[in-house]
């Protein structure tokens, strides 16, 4: 038996690769970040050729950095940032547009247009998703509308449509040369294109939102054989593992039981609650969407609040204001006040997501006075992330009939231990930081190690799982309340800003 799996995570701001052993213990990691394009204002792109040689660039440091050996890789995982739309030509390889990123909002118009009948739940029965700029569907629509010649080449199945999935099996496949094209259920789940009831592209969809089903890709379980690697990074080895990042994140957090829930803090912000083998439909502003499905098993499906913007508001601390030099310097600003000072800001960036569902919502910072400094601005971005989770915490608790005991974290800001503490005080439940937050990766790992073999089942990979520290709430009620208050009166002021 080989020694390793390999995994890659193609998320939005940068492209990874990790080797796990049998225990999940990272063993080699490699990433390199990717340019963000903003076209215009709501507008985010990347460029798709970029991701790819990224990803070979990545799969190649991973493999020295530890002189991994073929023989030594059992199989090899991919997650991916999800809904973020590419199109490329079967004959070229060549991509028609830059991908077009989940955060744009260029979609808007097509929202409106499609929710003037039948409100934006128009689709949700089918697909378990609203009408939002933020799905593949009206993503892939705009391009083939816009870009001259797309709409003919689709027609011939000459075009493709992916996700970054997609895209990246089609390549490490062999591209021009016969490279599958292929994608999971769970990042299917996500275009607003497939039936969350059969597993399939749904002909109504297409043929509501003009999509010719040639350009589509085979859907397939999340764990199970997508093909043999022909890239000369790691020739011969078996993709079998394949999952959208947040439900990457839910299966490297071990979730496989009804009522476990994780909440990942990356660029965004997504809890996801494991609602089993049945269809739990949101009256409360939550997604409905496929956790995973391992082979022939069942799909098990999750109830999911999306934030949109959680550590890219850091990032804009960082990058717009040039308030901080460093990530990681926010939390040592905002830790010299005890408090937001009266500050908070909504990050309402993309329009807000759950529970909300506002595409005309812009952000706003609330509160300002004379005595608001920037400690208390940095605060008042960390605060968000933790009042945002607290909205769709509230939400998923009262569309699943579920309170959580704790909170299982990770990604790329829970090395944050003040965030971390206020989110615990706001929730008012505990937060449990596992020893290992790559559980993205890890997730698409373990897909891909099942279907070898490498673990055996769930059971084994859960008795990886441990945790490195826990937040416990001790803010009095009183100060969450009056917290919670001013919160959503910020809220409110963001809605409406866009006509
Ligand atoms: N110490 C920190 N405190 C707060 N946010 C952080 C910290 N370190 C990183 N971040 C934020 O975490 C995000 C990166 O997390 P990651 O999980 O790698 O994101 P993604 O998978 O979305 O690319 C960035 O938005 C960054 O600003
Ligand atoms: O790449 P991340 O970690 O920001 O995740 C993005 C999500 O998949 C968007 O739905």
């Amino acid at each position: 038996m080989a020694s390793y799996i390999a995994a890659i995570d193609q998320g939005t701001t940068s492209t990874r690769c990790m080797i796990f052993n049998q225990k999940g213990t990272v063993i080699s990691v490699a990433q390199k970040e990717h340019t963000q394009y903003y076209p215009k204002p709501g507008w985010v792109e990347h460029d798709p050729d970029e991701i790819w040689r990224n990803t070979l660039e990545v799969i190649a440091k991973a493999r020295i950095d530890l002189n991994l050996q073929l023989k030594d890789v059992a199989a090899l995982g991919i997650t991916n940032q999800r809904e973020t739309t590419v199109v490329w030509n079967k004959s070229t390889g060549r991509p028609y547009h830059n991908a077009i990123v989940w955060q744009d909002m260029r979609t808007a118009d097509d929202v409106a247009a499609f929710s003037a009948d039948g409100g934006i739940d128009r689709f949700r029965e089918k697909t378990g998703l609203p009408l939002a700029t933020y799905f593949s569907g009206l993503k892939l629509r705009w391009l083939l509308n816009n870009v001259p010649g797309l709409s003919e080449d689709a027609q011939k199945g000459e075009a493709l449509f992916g996700n970054m999935d997609s895209f990246l099996i089609w390549h490490l496949t062999g591209g021009v040369q016969g490279g599958k094209h292929l994608t999971d259920v769970t990042n299917a789940s996500r275009t607003q294109l497939m039936n969350l009831h059969t597993m399939a592209w749904d002909d109504e969809l297409l043929k509501t939102l003009s999509i010719p089903r040639a350009m589509l890709p085979d859907i397939r379980p999340s764990s199970g054989l997508f093909g043999e690697v022909k890239s000369e990074v790691m020739p011969g080895v078996s993709i079998t593992g394949v999952l959208g990042d947040q439900q990457a994140a839910l299966v490297g957090q071990t979730c496989f039981e009804p009522g476990q829930a994780k909440n990942t803090y990356g660029t965004g912000c997504f809890l996801l609650l494991n609602t089993g083998t049945a269809i739990r439909p949101s009256t409360c502003g939550l997604l409905t969407t496929v956790a995973y499905q391992f082979g022939n098993e069942p799909p098990h499906y999750a109830l999911e609040g999306s934030v949109a913007i959680a550590g890219a508001l850091v990032q804009w601390l960082r990058d717009n204001l040039g308030i901080i030099q460093t990530s990681a310097d926010v939390q040592t600003l905002a830790a010299e006040v005890k408090d937001n000072g009266g500050a908070y800001i909504v990050p309402a960036f993309s329009g807000l997501y759950a529970p909300y569902w506002k595409s005309n919502a812009r952000g706003v910072m609330a509160g300002l006075t004379g005595f608001v400094t920037k400690q208390h601005i940095a605060r008042a971005v960390l605060e968000a992330t933790a009042f945002q989770t607290y909205d769709v915490l509230k939400a998923m608790e009262e569309d699943s009939g579920v309170t959580l005991k704790a909170l299982r974290v990770d990604g790329g800001m829970v090395v944050n231990d003040l965030l971390m503490q206020f989110q615990a005080d706001i929730a008012n439940v505990p937060v449990d930081r596992p020893i290992v937050t790559e559980t993205t990766a890890l997730g698409a790992a373990y897909a891909a190690g099942l279907a070898v073999g490498y673990w055996a089942s769930k059971a084994d990979l859960t008795t990886n799982w441990g945790i490195d520290t826990t937040f416990t709430p001790v803010m009095q009620a009183a100060q969450r309340e009056q917290l919670l208050t001013s919160w959503h009166k910020a809220v409110q002021r963001s809605f409406d800003w866009i006509d």
